[in-house]
């Protein structure tokens, strides 16, 4: 296949997935209902994933922490793949799988909403962080991808990106995650406004 070609056909793959996202609309919209509450009462949103979704963990984490586009305080978020010393410590003393369970443990209470990215849903490190935020009483939601692997069993609430395409499925995920920084500034300009 021409580069040309393998473009156009990288392309036609987000007409899918746009529909993928289009379904899932609502979903997102109670996902950042539930966000607004947590954060409203003082929690926290919590990101973990691996690779491509670890770097998408930092960056959804600085957007809320920092700035997405409205000026507006800070939104209390984590990314739990950003500290050498406790990945390091804990994967050589214990357990890669359990590092950012480890983490979710330590710091999140029933407030927070914890957020796995996994594109194959089949990563156990981010299969335990849910699944400890269960035990706590957090809300846990999955970002994944195909066919939501073994994560959708786990998380409260998932958000399937029917695609077989991990680059592509991370791009999804990615446009999610923007989206609830818009909702959230966007009430802001609402709130503003009267
Ligand atoms: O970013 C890429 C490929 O686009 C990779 O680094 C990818 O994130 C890694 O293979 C991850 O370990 C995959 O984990 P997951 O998405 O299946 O949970």
């Amino acid at each position: 296949m021409s580069f040309q070609a393998h473009y156009l056909s990288s392309l036609k793959r987000h007409q899918a997935i746009f529909e993928t996202l289009d379904k899932h609309a609502q979903d997102l919209v109670t996902l950042y209902q539930r966000c607004a509450e947590s954060v409203q009462n003082g929690g926290k949103l919590i990101f973990c994933g691996n690779g491509g979704s670890a770097a998408d963990s930092q960056h959804l984490a600085a957007e809320f922490m920092v700035r997405y586009k409205a000026e507006r305080a800070p939104i209390r978020a984590i990314a739990l793949t950003t500290d050498t010393s406790i990945l390091t410590a804990h994967s050589n003393d214990y357990s890669f799988d359990s590092v950012f369970a480890r983490q979710v443990q330590g710091l999140a209470d029933a407030k927070d909403i914890v957020i796995g990215l996994s594109t194959s849903g089949n990563s156990p490190n981010v299969n335990l962080a849910l699944k400890a935020a269960n035990k706590l009483g957090a809300y846990s939601v999955a970002f994944t991808g195909r066919d939501g692997g073994e994560v959708k069993d786990i998380a409260a609430q998932s958000i399937i990106i029917s695609c077989d395409e991990t680059a592509r499925i991370q791009e999804a995920h990615l446009f999610m995650g923007h989206w609830l920084c818009e909702a959230f500034d966007h009430t802001l300009e609402q709130k503003a406004s009267h």
